[in-house]
């Protein structure tokens, strides 16, 4: 483990909070505009986006043939240019940064937009402008190869495509001047709950958690640095993925070790994607038209980084990731949980310093090893999961990406039960989100067929026709046994959260 510093209390301690304020710029959506179908935005009507089903990305159709097409429509630019005021909210996953420009008060998405494929040797570049009226696309370019090394470059890129000058006809915003807020999704907040306004001051500690999230949060922070060179006018704020979690009771949270210095150091559960997970509870609830606090759900957040999440009243009772991303489900290039005495066998020198870690963080050998060189790059040689899954399912398959899917299944399945017996069997809807879990059909059906023996039936055609497209999609065989008993797949909205989070709770900034 990570070798804490003296100082480290101090570090998960609160960072400074944002206080809500009434004197931010932007009036705060009431209740009652949360629903609302039709929205007025500066003389601009739109029917496409209301707060509560927050704008998601790529909601545009594509119809676009080739890896590398652009597809231009009818535009109006003196009302594309009418937005004069936007929050970007930027999501800085371990394998991509994902983009989304939304109005200032939240109700019209204005681009969505990723650069993935930042563990493989081919990275993409993802772009769509909306047309506030209707919703169509101004500008639409998928899968373009983009020369990109980090998290930062990503965002340099698209903040650079976003502004550019050459398509005047195109642009969203007269310029990046107009982004007043910014919104970072950040891994680990340590014991802060609370969405963070960014100084110096706040990045440093949120800088200092970086080895207790070594694939999230310095990369994030150093797109937060760029942020504020290349858009000096926005404001920054950090919104937490641990926040969600801070619900869980301490004998789950608590790890079974000398308690005086786990106090001391605040070593705990802390848990993850939890950006995600509020978003699919407040999606949840809504399809199945209950309140927030009466679902119960079995969530599934399977990108590069998987996790499950037991969410019990719309609050989370338990997650599979711990102090850091690394407990739990494995992933692109982490190994999830394993037996703790593994890297003491595979390395003779595991908590020696690691000379491979990016030179900002103080990770040992053996954690660099789990988080960084293991996982699907470790058993298969590669991070795409799309791609285990097809060489797993070829007509000669290959043997270790098998493998490696039945692993995935049996581990996920192992939450699943845990969580169901958790919730006393009174769950109404088993989720399946993030990359994996949005697009992978056969996983899918695969762990299906393990959890049919709870009550949860899959069907077979709504499965292979869910793509993740659309907000949710239910997979769930209708009647039957399983009666009650949902299988959905969200298409999970992380910037979107974040940008619902600042809309309805403004920070106070000064
Ligand atoms: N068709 C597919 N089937 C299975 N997995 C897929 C498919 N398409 C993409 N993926 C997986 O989704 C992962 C990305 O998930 P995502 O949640 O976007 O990751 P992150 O946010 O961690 O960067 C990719 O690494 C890839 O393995
Ligand atoms: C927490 C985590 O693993 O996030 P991601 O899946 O985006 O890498
Ligand atoms: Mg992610």
């Amino acid at each position: 483990m990570t070798d804490l510093k003296d100082d480290e209390p101090s570090i998960l301690e609160s960072c400074i909070t944002a206080q809500p304020s009434t004197d931010f710029h932007s009036p705060v959506l009431s209740a009652d505009d949360v629903g609302s179908d039709k929205q007025s935005t500066r003389g601009v009507t739109s029917f496409r986006c209301n707060i509560s089903e927050f704008p998601n990305r790529n909601t545009a159709t594509n119809d676009s043939q080739g890896p590398f097409n652009c597809v231009h429509q009818t535009k109006i630019p003196q009302e594309i240019m009418a937005v004069d005021s936007a929050i970007l909210a930027i999501n800085a996953g371990s394998s991509s940064v994902k983009f989304s420009l939304f109005s200032r008060d939240g109700k019209n998405l204005l681009v969505s937009a990723d650069v993935k494929g930042l563990t493989s040797s081919l990275t993409t570049l993802n772009y769509t402008a909306f047309f506030t009226e209707d919703g169509s696309t101004i500008e639409e370019i998928e899968g373009q190869e983009v020369e990109v090394k980090d998290h930062e470059d990503a965002f340099k890129v698209f903040v650079g495509h976003l502004t550019s000058d050459d398509r005047e006809d195109k642009k969203v915003l007269e310029s990046g001047d107009k982004i007043e807020v910014t919104c970072h999704r950040i891994v680990h907040g340590g014991a802060s709950p609370e969405p963070l306004v960014i100084n110096d001051e706040t990045y440093k500690r949120l800088d200092d958690l970086s080895d207790l999230a070594p694939l999230h949060n310095h990369p994030a922070l150093l797109i937060v640095k760029a942020c504020m060179k290349v858009l000096p006018k926005s404001k920054n704020v950090a919104y937490f993925d641990s926040s969600f979690h801070t619900t869980i009771p301490e004998h789950i949270f608590t790890y079974p070790v000398d308690p005086s210095l786990a106090k001391e150091k605040k070593i705990r559960k802390y848990g993850f994607h939890g950006l995600s997970y509020s978003f699919i509870t407040k999606t949840v609830a809504k399809h199945l038209g209950k309140k927030v606090d009466d679902v119960n759900i079995v969530a599934l957040h399977l990108g590069s980084g998987a996790s499950a999440c037991c969410i019990k009243g719309g609050k989370s009772l338990d997650t599979s990731m711990g102090l850091t991303p690394l407990e739990g489900l494995p992933g692109g290039t982490r190994s999830g949980t394993i037996d703790p005495s593994v890297p003491f066998h595979l390395l003779s020198n595991s908590s020696d310093m690691s000379s491979k870690a990016a030179k900002e963080l103080h990770l040992s050998k053996a954690e660099q090893m789990l988080n960084k060189e293991s996982g699907w790059k470790a058993l298969c040689g590669t991070t795409d999961f799309g791609e285990v899954t097809k060489k797993a399912f070829a007509d000669q398959p290959d043997e270790m990406c098998k493998i490696a899917f039945d692993l995935f299944v049996d581990r996920i399945i192992g939450y699943i039960g845990s969580y169901y017996v958790k919730l006393g069997g009174k769950v109404d809807a088993l989720v399946f989100a993030g990359g994996i879990g949005e697009k992978g059909e056969k996983l899918r059906a695969a762990v299906g067929k393990y959890v049919e023996c709870l009550g949860f039936q899959i069907d077979e055609s709504k499965n292979g026709k869910a793509k993740g497209k659309e907000t949710v999609e239910a997979i769930s065989a209708e009647g039957g046994e399983g009666e009650g008993k949902k299988v959905l797949v969200v298409k999970t909205d992380e910037q979107g959260e974040c940008a619902r989070q600042l809309v309805e709770n403004p920070p106070k900034f000064d």
